[in-house]
Parts: C-alpha cells; structure tokens; sequence
C-alpha cells in the first residue's frame, strides 16, 4: 500500500467512527423523545414553535464548509421522524399541476416519508385539514385577487378552526423547490411565540375606512401592521382585510379590543388566524 491509500484508510476509519457517534445520538435523541412522549400524555405533538427555535439555534452556531442548508434538512426529516413517531403526521398538499413545488415544500419541511394527499384546490386543502383527514395543509402564500381565498375559511372563534402555524420555506429556497415559491402551513394547533414572529390578523371592517386609515388605526392601538396579503367583500359596503403584523399577538391580546374602538362599529372583527416564526434570513 502507498501512502496516500493507508492515510485514506485512516481517514475512512475517522469517517466510520463520526458515523457510529452520529448514530448513536440519533438513538439517543429518538430515546429522549420516547420521554418527551410520556410527558406530554395526551398533550400537542407537533410544535411548530419549538422546531424553528430549534434550527434558529443551530444555524446561529452552525460554522464551517457544510451548507447550512442542508443542516437544516437533516434536522427537518429528523424532527419529523420524531413527531411521527409520537403520533401519525399527515400531510394535505395544494397541487394543481404537477411539479407546482408544493410537494418539496412539504417534504422539505415535513419529512420526504410523511405520507401525503394532493389536492387541486386551496379549498379542498383546508376542508382536509378541518375534518380531521390530514394533521396539516400546505397552502400557497395569500394574493391579492388569486381565486383561492383559503384563509377565509379560517375567519371565526371556534376552538375548533385550523390556524396557520409555519410559513416555508423557514431556510430556502433549496434548489428545484420553485422559483422563490413560498407556502403556508395550517394546522388544528396551539399558537407559539418564539421571540421572532409574525401574526396574521383578519380585520373584518367597513370600507368607510380606508386601508391607510385602518393602517394608522392598528398602529395606534400599538400593532405593528406589516403587509396586506389579501382583501375581499364582506358583504354590502364591508371588507375583510388579511394583514401580517409584526411580533406575536395572542387571541386574547387587549390590542385586539382596543382596535374595536371605531366610530360607528367601523371596525366590527378582528381574527387571529394564525402566527408563524418568521423565516430564517438566508
Ligand atoms: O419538544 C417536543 O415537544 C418534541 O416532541 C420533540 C421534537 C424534536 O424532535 O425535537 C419533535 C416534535 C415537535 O414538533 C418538537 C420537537
């Protein structure tokens, strides 16, 4: 033997033992949620909060030559095996046309063995979700005039209604994921603040108030209104307004009441449908 194939069996048997202590810990870990399992009882699973503190957290540490990227998808399909090893996770995909991107979105986030039903509408997606038949939907980012006003669906106070609980891609895009193609991801879940949120607020309103009006009102009632997704008519001469505002609003928030102090019931509702930890700057 030469050299350089006795230093490249060195090196192999380095590479083996790196293997055997990664292993080892993904047994450990998986040991460590068998626990977390018990503890939780009958409690959530899924904790889409927990799972981006988690990778914001490695990203912060993460140095050196391998892709941040990709740490993210090995803990992504790390996290999933281990949720759907604490109960079933299922997916509900908005796929309209083959290759429309959504899948690898899901997967990427959900894990690639996480089974998972396509569906041709947003529409049909959250109807899943809502019966129980998936754990979560991916649905495409809210337009403005798009023909598919899901959220709409999640507009009301029943304990019941699914929420949006993640925006994907939290680390992207990976290549062949869709031209900057973003999703969002629905579920009948608890929502988390994880220091770095956005909230996603459905303001039912009169369209006496214009959107700068409404803008300024949120703003003084100290919301941070960031970005108007969606509009659509509510009825004669009214409107419901999707918004993103910065930071974590809880449903009970006083923010949320005091926003109803309008003139003549100008502004009649405001839902919380939903918050998600906001991506991870690449
Ligand atoms: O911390 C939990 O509650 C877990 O169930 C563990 C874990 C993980 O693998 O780290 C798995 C699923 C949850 O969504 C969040 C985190």
């Amino acid at each position: 033997m030469t050299d350089d194939v006795q230093s490249l069996d060195t090196l192999r048997q380095e590479i083996d033992r790196i293997d055997d202590a990664i292993h080892d810990l993904i047994m450990e870990r998986t040991a460590i949620v068998e626990g977390i399992r018990a503890a939780k009882r009958n409690g959530v699973i899924l904790r889409p909060g927990r799972e981006a503190s988690i990778i914001r957290r490695l990203l912060a540490r993460h140095d050196g030559h391998f892709p941040a990227a990709s740490v993210v998808r090995i803990w992504r399909e790390m996290i999933s095996a281990l949720t759907n090893f604490q109960a079933p996770l299922t997916l509900a995909v908005y796929m309209p046309e083959r290759g429309a991107g959504y899948l690898a979105l899901a997967r990427d986030q959900y894990g690639a063995y996480t089974p998972s039903q396509a569906y041709a509408s947003a529409g049909q997606v959250a109807r899943a979700v809502m019966d129980g038949e998936a754990s979560i939907g991916i649905l495409p980012v809210p337009h403005l005039d798009d023909d598919q006003a899901w959220w709409t669906m999640l507009v009301g106070t029943s304990p019941d209604l699914p929420r949006v609980v993640a925006r994907l891609p939290f680390h992207g895009p990976g290549p062949g994921r869709g031209d900057g193609l973003e999703a969002m991801a629905v579920g009948k879940l608890p929502l988390e603040p994880t220091g770095d949120d956005r909230t996603m607020l459905a303001v039912e309103c009169s369209n006496a108030l214009s959107r700068a009006g409404l803008r300024s009102h949120l703003e003084a009632v100290g919301l941070k209104p960031n970005h108007l997704w969606d509009t659509r008519e509510n009825g004669p001469d009214a409107r419901i307004d999707l918004i993103a505002v910065e930071d974590f609003v809880a449903a009970d928030d006083p923010r949320l009441t005091a926003a109803l102090n309008r003139p003549e019931g100008e502004v009649a509702h405001l839902h919380v449908i939903g918050a998600y930890a906001t991506p991870y700057p690449v």
